[in-house]
């Protein structure tokens, strides 16, 4: 038995299928993220997975159980099963510990322990209206896992939060899965986040699951351009220049997909380079990116270090990572 187990889910909403025959089964443990274009009808299945929204086709079973939709039950929502909304409120006019303590079903050293793995003990005493976002955020998060949850969903949770109130979170989610023994699905658009934390990718479109595998695998391996392109940058090269940075003929039809990073710049050439003139260079703190115009295409290139101007010849090679033609 599966812990979590999504079968054949359909959704409709003003006409549109915004969920189309979603299948997959989650492991205890197994972090899954799920990436997609907005309007791909995320949230949509997360919220028919908790019991939010009623479910058009299809069944998800919790523990082998079927989760009921909210009209089925009295309170909406299974019991085990907590969904971060990215559109959460708090009550105003409240403390946080009051606003916690309302749906708390812990011992008090366990919500405790709670409080200090989301980095709120501090904020207990203040009211609702003096956090600023990335504090309420977690409160969010504190007031749900107060509710004894076996399988967290993260809705967007870093959307509008800055750097510092984003590192925050992110340890606070690794700490949440680590510490707790929680179950965790998030969704968010940025590719860092999504490949840095999750055991295995799920990217949707039109409300189907377009592609599902390991990071490095959706990454280095996407199916199509769309894939490809919601996890970062990438270059789709021609037969010609694939010739020269790849050692044997490129399959017909298809182009070498490969990502700006994965690529080498040189200053001189050899017989695995190919020749290009630098058009713009742009720093980015940890790395500089540079378009290069080659023969047949303009490719974008991540590098460490460099000293190239727009105007300069560059010769370019491939890293040696696995080929992946699309
Ligand atoms: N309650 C609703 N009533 C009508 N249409 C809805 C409702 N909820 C969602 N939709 C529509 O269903 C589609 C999928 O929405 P959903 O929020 O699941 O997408 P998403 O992938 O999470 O998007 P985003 O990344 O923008 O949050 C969208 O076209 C949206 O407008």
């Amino acid at each position: 038995m599966s812990f979590l187990t999504v079968l054949n889910l359909r959704k409709q909403q003003q006409g549109a299928l915004v969920v189309n025959d979603v299948s997959f089964t989650l492991q205890p443990f197994h972090k899954i993220a799920i990436a997609g274009e907005t309007g791909s009808g995320k949230s949509t299945l997360l919220k028919m997975i908790a019991g939010l929204v009623p479910v058009d086709e299809g069944t998800v079973l919790f523990e082998g159980q079927r989760v009921k939709g909210p009209h089925e039950v009295l309170l909406p929502g299974h019991p085990r099963i907590a969904y971060l909304s990215q559109h959460f409120e708090l009550r105003n006019n409240y403390s946080v510990a009051e606003v916690l303590e309302r749906v708390n079903l812990l011992e008090p050293e366990a919500a405790k322990e709670i409080y200090d793995i989301c980095r709120i003990t501090h904020l207990l005493q203040r009211r609702t209206d003096q956090l600023s976002g990335g504090e309420k955020q977690r409160i969010a998060l504190a007031r749900l896992l107060g509710t004894a949850p076996q399988l967290l969903l993260l809705d967007e949770p870093y959307s509008n939060l800055d750097m510092i109130h984003k590192n925050l979170l992110k340890t606070v989610i690794r700490d949440i899965g680590e510490e707790m023994n929680i179950t965790c699905m998030l969704i968010s658009h940025d590719p860092q986040d999504i490949l840095s934390w999750a055991d295995e990718v799920m990217l949707m479109k039109d409300g189907v699951i377009v592609q599902q595998g390991a990071p490095q695998q959706v990454y280095y391996q996407p199916l199509n351009t769309y894939a490809a392109g919601l996890l970062g940058k990438y270059n789709l090269l021609e037969s010609a220049t694939a010739k020269t940075l790849v050692a044997g003929p490129p399959p017909k039809g298809k182009l070498l997909l490969v990502r700006p990073e994965d690529l080498v710049l040189h200053t001189g050439n050899n017989d695995k380079t190919i020749k290009g003139k630098v058009n713009t260079v742009t720093f980015y703190g940890g790395y500089y990116e540079l378009e290069v115009a080659l023969p047949k295409d303009n490719i974008t290139l991540k590098t460490m270090h460099t000293s190239a101007k727009p105007g300069d010849t560059v010769y370019i090679s491939l890293k040696n990572a696995d080929i992946w033609y699309i």
